[in-house]
């Protein structure tokens, strides 16, 4: 037997949901720049989930849909106020909530296709719902309705702060929703897919990846790009702070990638909004800095920035919460991780690889009492 730590380089099914191929990112084939600069997160959802994009009429339908199914049970909310809430991450909160979501849906065990694809629409919209209904109840506050005249992205900065979002606010987290939709055979979504091939449910595969994406070493790293900046608070300060970093071989976080070695085709997109946004609010040093951070990177390891780093400074600037950023990113992943549940039903095969044994052999049994 061989192994490949980390399974690098392993190819462990196929997809057709998105490429990464010579170091471009598709989604169904679509350019990720192109889908950057024109798509709607809710197109890229419906390409994603149906392999196609929408036409005008079956958008407009899509995005009703979507508005229809947001409100969660009220026990949801009920539940998260028991929580020992000053402790709790939103990840945590996340994961939970989606796991509890499960038990008010009658058809959450049902693996018809209608069925499958009701699910889909219910864990899409009702995500946004609860990740801004724990940040408004750990704030005293209580969660807002869902307003179905507003878009996807807008629906979410209205529930978050309680106030119609502008313009400028919604075209960036449009942009970062379609940025982070869907990324191939990451660890979130290989982890769904491990799940679901079991035959479990959607909401058990949802959990599942929700759990990996929490990780430093995947989503949740663009938290921490956050905690850095903070840390660093000049840019003069960068510097020093980087270089004693990398001397204590402490990995700086949103930079390096498994797949991508010669840059992560989205960061360019999250940097050029960082500029935007930071010159906007008028605090364009997270922006100096993190371009500062990159260069010291790049020419002391080669190691480029990858989806985490200029999203940290891009939702900084939005007023988000910093230990938000990771379920925001779940709130947009979710569609991936979703539409590879649905090709994984479509064509499955239990997904259980070997493991070449490493530990001792032909051992003694030894009494209790003798121990
Ligand atoms: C959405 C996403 O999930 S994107 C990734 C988000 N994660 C991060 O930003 C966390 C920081 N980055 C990392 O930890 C890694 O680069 C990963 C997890 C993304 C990729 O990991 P791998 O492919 O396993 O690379 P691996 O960790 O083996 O790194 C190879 C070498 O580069 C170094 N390296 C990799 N990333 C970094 C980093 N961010 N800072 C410093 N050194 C790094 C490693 O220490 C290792 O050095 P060594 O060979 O001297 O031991
Ligand atoms: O693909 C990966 O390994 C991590 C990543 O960039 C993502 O999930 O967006």
């Amino acid at each position: 037997m061989s192994t490949t730590k980390g399974l690098e380089g392993v190819v462990a099914t196929t997809s057709g949901v998105s490429s990464i191929i010579d170091g471009v990112l598709t989604y169904h084939g679509y350019n990720i720049d192109d889908l950057a600069e024109h798509a709607s997160f809710e197109e890229v959802v419906y390409l994603l989930w149906n392999h196609r994009l929408p036409n005008r009429e079956e958008l407009s339908t899509f995005k009703k849909e979507l508005g229809e199914y947001a409100e969660v049970p009220k026990e949801i909310f009920e539940q998260m106020k028991s929580y020992p809430i000053s402790k709790v991450h939103p990840m945590a909160a996340l994961r939970t909530a989606i796991s509890q979501l499960a038990l008010f849906d009658a058809e959450a065990d049902d693996m018809g296709e209608s069925s499958n694809r009701k699910k889909a629409l219910k864990l899409q919209a009702q995500i946004s719902t609860i990740v801004t209904g724990f940040a408004r109840i750990r704030q005293g506050k209580e969660p807002l309705a869902p307003r179905g005249d507003l878009g996807y992205a807008a629906n979410f900065l209205y529930m978050l702060n309680g106030e119609e979002p502008d313009e400028i606010s919604v075209e960036a987290l449009d942009k970062a929703l379609v940025l982070h939709a869907d990324h191939e055979l990451n660890a979130s979504t290989f982890t769904a897919r491990v799940c679901v091939a079991t035959l479990s449910d959607m909401y058990s595969g949802i959990v599942s990846a929700i759990g990996a994406l929490k990780g430093p070493l995947h989503g949740g790293a663009n938290e921490r790009v956050m905690k850095m900046l903070s840390e660093i608070g000049e840019v003069d300060k960068a510097e020093s702070y980087i270089k004693d970093a990398l001397s204590r071989k402490v990995k700086i976080m949103g930079f390096g990638h498994r797949v991508y070695k010669n840059g992560d085709p989205r960061a360019k997109h999250l940097k050029e909004m960082s500029r935007q946004l930071t010159g906007i609010t008028g605090e364009p040093k997270w922006y100096d800095m993190s371009v500062k951070i990159d260069d010291i990177v790049t020419n002391e390891k080669g190691l480029l920035p990858n989806v985490d780093f200029y999203s940290a400074s891009v939702y900084h600037s939005l007023g988000i919460e910093h230990d938000l950023f990771t379920p925001i990113f779940a709130v947009s992943r979710v569609s991936g991780w979703i539409a590879h549940i649905l090709e994984q039903y479509e064509n499955n095969r239990l997904i259980r690889p070997r493991a070449e044994y490493t530990g001792p052999e032909r051992q003694k049994w030894v009494p209790l009492d003798n121990r």
